[in-house]
């Protein structure tokens, strides 16, 4: 690991006030086959995600006997996280669990969280980077479970959803590792001439230029430009370690859906495969650097979608791995939290953060990521933060 990416961390002593717990905030997934069609319906509630759609991801999961592993990937990330803070002094901070869209539902762990007399708490949303999906939709579920714990004559906590974590250390080097190690797993002969495809969500263009400013970011927002710095971050510590100068390396994406006619990010994994082939690359390494563990997304989209079209094609490929609940990571959100705990304690703090754009904010600005119907959103413009 070359040292620009090793962390500055504070660990002496590290305080947590004014936070009393952590929530971990995730998608949520189906656990069994009854619950596939429910899942879906919960994820797409208006929405307007086409009905061919559906079926076709009802089968992804039907694939895998509608067990989606994010639930158990997020059991194990809990784990490292208690782990963690145990080993350094925050053992007394609880961290709790829930999903927008599957048990453990947002609003029931709210509700715990509530009745066990916690007043204020630190939110880390499983997802690293700016976009309505990724961020502002889960400070909507926010504000939502806390307006409906008010109607249950309940006073529910004050929310902190942590900032973004694209260019943190403890995301970045993890990825790094994986990229490595699945170099090593290439055959001999394809290796130095491997190609890396940097892989994210596709998401609507209108959604990406919304992700934050295109006059500071350029085309597609804040999401493509985050993802961009994190991918030549990757491919610089990776040319680093092989000491292969001229890796190629492109920012792809995965997992389209919505209507065909209105324009979403590409190009599409599986047809950059087609191309790079095309173009004689000898090998790939796809990347999801758009995730944080391998749910479907990844098991489907990736190890099954495009890894079968890299077999018809001939051309060999490995997908590295995510972050998931190694123990950098478990410890970049500590640092997160204690960070912003400081911050919120009005100490001057300097956060930790790799690349070209620098940490990220803590608030959000007013109306960013906007939604079509634009709804309250826990944070900096919202009336119930
Ligand atoms: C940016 C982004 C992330 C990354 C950030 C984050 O992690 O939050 C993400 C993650 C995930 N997306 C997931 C699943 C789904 N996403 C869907 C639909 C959509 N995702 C979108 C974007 C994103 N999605 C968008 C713009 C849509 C279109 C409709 C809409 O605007 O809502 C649909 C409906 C069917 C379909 O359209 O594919 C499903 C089933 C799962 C769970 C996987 C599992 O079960 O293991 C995870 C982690
Ligand atoms: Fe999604």
């Amino acid at each position: 690991m070359p040292d620009q990416l090793d962390a500055v961390i504070d660990t002496a002593a590290p305080d947590a006030a004014p936070y009393d717990a952590l929530l971990l905030l995730s998608f949520g997934g189906p656990e069994g086959p009854d619950d596939v069609v429910p899942f879906l319906q919960n994820v797409t509630r208006g929405r307007g995600i086409p009905e061919e759609r559906l079926k076709e991801v009802g089968q992804h999961y039907f694939l895998f006997d509608g067990i989606s592993p994010i639930n158990e990937q997020n059991r194990h990330l809990l784990d490292a996280l208690r782990k963690d803070f145990a080993a350094h002094g925050l053992d007394s901070l609880p961290v709790y669990w829930g999903n927008r869209n599957w048990a453990p539902y947002l609003t029931d762990t709210l509700r715990e969280i509530t009745r066990d007399g916690h007043r204020r708490i630190a939110v880390l949303a499983t997802s690293a980077y700016a976009s309505y999906s990724g961020c502002r939709q889960y400070r909507e579920n926010l504000a939502e479970s806390i307006a409906l714990l008010k109607e249950e004559g309940l006073t529910p906590p004050r929310v902190d959803k942590l900032r973004h974590y694209f260019n943190h250390p403890g995301f970045v080097g993890p990825m790094v590792d994986g990229v490595l190690k699945s170099l090593a797993e290439l055959p001999d002969e394809v290796r130095a001439g491997a190609h890396l495809a940097f892989t994210t969500h596709s998401i609507p263009t209108a959604a990406a230029d919304t992700s934050g400013p295109v006059e500071a970011h350029g085309e597609g927002g804040a999401y493509v430009a985050q993802h961009l710095d994190v991918a030549r971050l990757i491919a610089d510590a990776v040319r680093e370690a092989t000491g292969v100068a001229d890796r190629p390396w492109q920012l792809v994406y995965q997992s389209r859906s919505g209507a065909p006619h209105i324009p979403w990010l590409e190009p599409d994994i599986c047809d950059h495969l087609e191309a790079l082939h095309g173009e004689g690359a000898p090998a790939v390494v796809m990347v999801p650097i758009g995730f944080v563990s391998d749910h479907m997304e990844v098991l489907y989209d990736l190890d099954t979608e495009a890894s079968a079209k890299a077999a018809e094609l001939g051309l060999p490929v490995a997908r590295s791995a995510t972050v998931g609940a190694d123990p950098r990571f478990a410890a970049a959100v500590r640092e997160l939290l204690v960070e912003r705990a400081a911050s919120e304690r009005g100490r001057t703090v300097r956060p930790c953060a790799l690349g070209a754009l620098g940490p990220s904010h803590d608030l959000c600005p007013v109306g960013c990521c906007p939604a079509r119907a634009p709804k309250p959103a826990a944070g900096a413009d919202s009336p119930y933060a």
